[in-house]
């Protein structure tokens, strides 16, 4: 088993009271920190995507709502727990697919609403935010290796926007399974698309994959549909913002292509997301919110306006989109692998 090393990059850090944020706007050219103090500065890190990427989200936004207790008891002690609720309102309306940031902020509610009101919540609150993103750290490398565990030697895999360290606490989600099969010498291949327009495949991943010596292709997103047919791809392995109480997955736009392509071609589909992605309370992903962002996000790339698109022309900017269950092969979790998932076989993983 070669060693896996993904320390050389962390989307988050704390240090000395701060959060620590790598600007992922400016990757793979410029490595610049975004320090958080507050709830409102963290929202807006999330609303800007400075930090992207569900898990991650969630944890940023755990920390958030840390800091958001810690000034409500300092400006308000006498009501910090109601004074609170304008941070965490602010954290929940800074972008509406990834179910991980709601996921957090309820836990977070949930710690402050049990502590004394007559006490600085800040040492409990910071712990649990803390808590929050060692559970993603730990839960990444468990599906890591659930994941790897399906892929057979020899395995050509094609990946869609970025799900690793910049998109969690540690390994990885999907990028956590690439990384733990290459490890095991499962994969003999890695591909991965672009990602248009924000180019998480080809500035975030191939940048990770680069820096753990792990080759990778890179595709425009359009060829992914030759490439399955040309038999190179055994697995198309992504992750997740939100999955549904019946397993439909709402991800990063152009997944439910890869999906249709894939089972055409047969091509196995793999979703890696922990549980703190899942839902229940929808369900099915009809209800799942997509986030649409603005037209310069198409019209320019990197922030060059796109050549030759002519003045006056729009975008339709839908930033993810849903795959239907019956699309899905397998969604790996921390606490379980769900084969063809169905709303019977999903509630499984919560009993
Ligand atoms: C580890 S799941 C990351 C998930 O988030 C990405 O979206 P965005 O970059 O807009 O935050 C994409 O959907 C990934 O699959």
């Amino acid at each position: 088993m070669v060693a896996i090393s993904h320390d050389t990059v962390r989307a988050l850090e704390w240090v000395d009271d701060t959060l620590r944020l790598l600007d992922q706007r400016l990757l793979p050219g410029q490595e610049v920190y975004v320090d958080c103090n507050d709830a409102s500065s963290v929202a807006t890190a999330i609303a800007d995507m400075v930090v992207r990427g569900a898990p991650a989200i969630g944890i940023a936004a755990a920390y958030g709502a840390a800091f958001a207790a810690r000034d409500a008891w300092r400006n308000h002690a006498e009501s910090w727990q109601k004074q609170m609720m304008q941070g965490l309102e602010e954290l929940r309306c800074s972008r509406p697919t990834a179910v991980n940031l709601a996921w957090a902020l309820q836990r977070m509610h949930k710690l402050a609403m049990t502590l004394p009101a007559a006490a600085d919540p800040w040492p409990q609150m910071l712990a649990e935010a803390h808590a929050v993103h060692e559970e993603d750290v730990a839960a990444n490398r468990r599906m890591g290796r659930s994941g790897a565990a399906l892929i057979h030697s020899g395995s050509g895999v094609l990946t869609h926007c970025n799900t690793g360290s910049l998109a969690t606490g540690g390994l990885g989600t999907a990028l956590g399974v690439i990384r733990t099969a290459w490890a095991d010498g499962r994969i003999s291949r890695v591909f991965a698309d672009e990602t248009r327009p924000w180019l998480q495949g080809s500035r975030l991943t191939a940048w990770e994959l680069a820096a753990d010596g792990i080759p990778v292709d890179l595709l425009v997103d359009g060829a992914g549909a030759a490439l399955m047919r040309s038999g190179a791809v055994d697995w198309v392995i992504v992750g997740a913002d939100r999955i549904a109480a019946n397993g439909d997955v709402a991800n990063k736009i152009g997944t439910y292509s890869a999906a249709l392509c894939a089972r055409q071609h047969g091509v196995r589909f793999m979703v890696v997301a922990p549980t703190s992605t899942i839902d229940m309370q929808l369900a099915d992903g009809e209800q799942i919110p997509i986030e649409s962002r603005g037209a310069e996000e198409v019209l320019a790339a990197g922030g060059q306006r796109v050549a030759p698109v002519a003045e006056g022309v729009g975008a339709w900017n839908p930033v993810f989109d849903v795959t239907p269950a019956e699309l899905v092969d397998v969604i790996v979790t921390e606490v379980g692998v769900v084969h063809g998932p169905d709303a019977e076989s999903m509630a499984r993983l919560f009993e």
